[in-house]
């Protein structure tokens, strides 16, 4: 029994504490470091991010990780060249303002070790729409152009030719892997390891992607009001009217596009 006074004692005793922090509204965008945030709780948490990103504040640290919320927008200037370079310059990145570009050079600057060059691994999580393919973007268009910026002309040609490959097979592999569901119009329905190699003057050498665990059952069956792989309509779309005899598709049939969909395919 008194056991249980005491628990309730604590737990009034929290509540007290996450009103008082939650009473100074105005400042709650002002914390760049979840783990400053205190008492530690989901209301507190969510809060701060909430005040973020009413602010425009997309990043938020959580010690030693990254929070990223989705604007759902492009926002101007966050992704500009510019940005990189105040990132990559600075002697201290993880003084500025908490960016997916702190994790970026941190990464690329671990990877000269001491004696030996280390392998440096970024794990990009979350939920369906999250933006997990857009931070894994960002992530490579940084490297590739931090990479190339100190090499010779000729070998910023050949790095930003290994980006230029990785990025152009996107669209192939997301055709193939990629489809509509409600909650992304173009949901990633399989997981990709993406490895970059430097070689030791960290200069951008090769790149490779494998993939796993592709949803195949989408292929057979998708939920109501989802699709089936983008590469079936794309396929559809483009078929000549003697294809379309061939595979038993009326001359009339077209497929239906959704707005947000066909942009996504079509662009
Ligand atoms: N930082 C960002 N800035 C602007 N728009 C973004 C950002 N991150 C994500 N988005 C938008 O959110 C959409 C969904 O993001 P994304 O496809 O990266 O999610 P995901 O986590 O890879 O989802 P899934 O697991 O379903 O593949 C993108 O198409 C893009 O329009």
């Amino acid at each position: 029994k008194n056991q249980q006074v005491s628990n309730h004692t604590t737990y009034n005793g929290m509540e007290e504490e996450v009103k008082a922090f939650l009473i100074n509204e105005e400042q709650l965008h002002t914390f760049d470091d979840l783990t400053k945030v205190n008492p530690v709780t989901t209301a507190t948490v969510l809060k701060c991010l909430q005040a973020r990103y009413a602010t425009s504040l997309f990043y938020t640290h959580a010690g030693c990780t990254l929070v990223a919320l989705n604007p759902f927008q492009p926002v101007p200037n966050l992704y500009s060249f510019n940005i990189m370079r105040d990132y990559h310059t600075a002697s201290r990145p993880q003084d500025l303002q908490p960016h997916i570009y702190i994790v970026a050079e941190l990464a690329f600057r671990n990877v000269q070790g001491q004696v030996e060059p280390i392998n440096q691994s970024l794990i990009v999580s979350g939920e369906s729409g999250a933006g997990k393919t857009w931070t894994s973007r960002c992530l490579m268009n940084y490297f590739a152009t931090v990479a190339a910026s100190s090499t010779s002309a000729k070998c910023q040609e050949h790095v930003e030719r290994i980006e230029k490959r990785v990025l152009d097979s996107n669209p192939v592999m997301e055709a193939f892997g990629n489809a509509c569901t409600l909650r992304n119009h173009n949901s990633s329905r399989f997981g990709k390891y993406i490895q970059l190699q430097l070689n030791r003057s960290q200069q951008l050498e090769g790149a490779s992607v494998h993939t796993y665990l592709l949803e195949k059952t989408r292929v057979a069956y998708q939920a109501p009001s989802e699709r089936n792989f983008h590469i079936f309509y794309q396929i559809i779309k483009g078929a000549t009217q003697e294809q379309r005899s061939e595979w038993n598709l009326s001359k009339t049939a077209e497929f239906v596009w959704l707005p947000n969909v066909a942009e996504t395919l079509e662009g």
